[in-house]
């Protein structure tokens, strides 16, 4: 369960951001949606512990994480939540099996090799998993960025703009690759966009 209550959050004394509370239920999917600059990717760095709150409170599954110390917030957040930013980030000169091992890692986890596998197949990258990042795509990095952030088996999915790129096709299947996967591991799905497009697929929507 993901529950926001009184944030508020400033980059600076003229950059405040008072955010509406919401609450969504284990395995909910919620859509967030607002237009440029409104404060979308703010609010998921908030969500992911990235970002810290001037006040207000953020609970994750009862977890507090406005209250935690910083270092105990990247503990949980590697540890409960899958974040799939804007822009993916790997290290280029491992493969994606490496990268993914290396997350697992850091998660203090060990997957199976199966496992890579079992997220990559609904891709259509299973082939891919001893490539290079640099020798994929850019929607193949997308749908990697999307698989890497289930390694830890989160009970929070966050995802920053995961279609604003893509065609009306590629946006479709990357929103039931999302559904399917929260679904899957009962994870609570938050997306965060100014994809109007989205609307359709979502019954629980947040506008800020
Ligand atoms: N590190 C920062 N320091 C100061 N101001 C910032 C910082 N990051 C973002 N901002 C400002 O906060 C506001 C909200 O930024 P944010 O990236 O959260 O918006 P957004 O709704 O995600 O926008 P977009 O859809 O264009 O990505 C913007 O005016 C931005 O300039």
């Amino acid at each position: 369960m993901v529950s926001v209550q009184s944030l508020h959050f400033k980059y600076t004394d003229s950059q405040e951001f008072r955010f509406p509370d919401f609450q969504i239920a284990k395995g909910d999917h919620l859509l967030v949606l607002g237009k440029s600059g409104i404060g979308k990717t703010t609010l998921l760095h908030l969500l992911a512990g990235i970002l810290k709150a001037q006040s207000g409170k953020i609970s994750i599954n009862d977890t507090n994480i406005v209250n935690l110390p910083a270092k105990e917030v990247d503990q949980f957040r590697a540890k409960h939540i899958g974040l799939v930013l804007q822009k993916a980030r790997f290290i280029n000169s491992l493969t994606l099996l490496e990268n993914f091992q290396l997350i697992a890692h850091i998660s203090g986890i060990r997957n199976p090799r199966a496992y890579y596998y079992h997220l990559l197949e609904p891709l259509d990258m299973a082939d891919k998993l001893n490539e290079k990042p640099s020798e994929l795509s850019e929607g193949e990095k997308q749908r990697a960025a999307i698989a890497m952030a289930m390694i830890n088996k989160p009970q929070l999915l966050l995802a920053d703009e995961p279609t604003s790129s893509l065609d009306d096709e590629n946006c479709e299947n990357v929103v039931s690759l999302f559904k399917n996967m929260s679904n899957e591991l009962n994870a609570s799905l938050i997306i965060i966009t100014h994809d109007q497009r989205l609307k359709n697929n979502f019954n629980n929507i947040l506008s800020l």
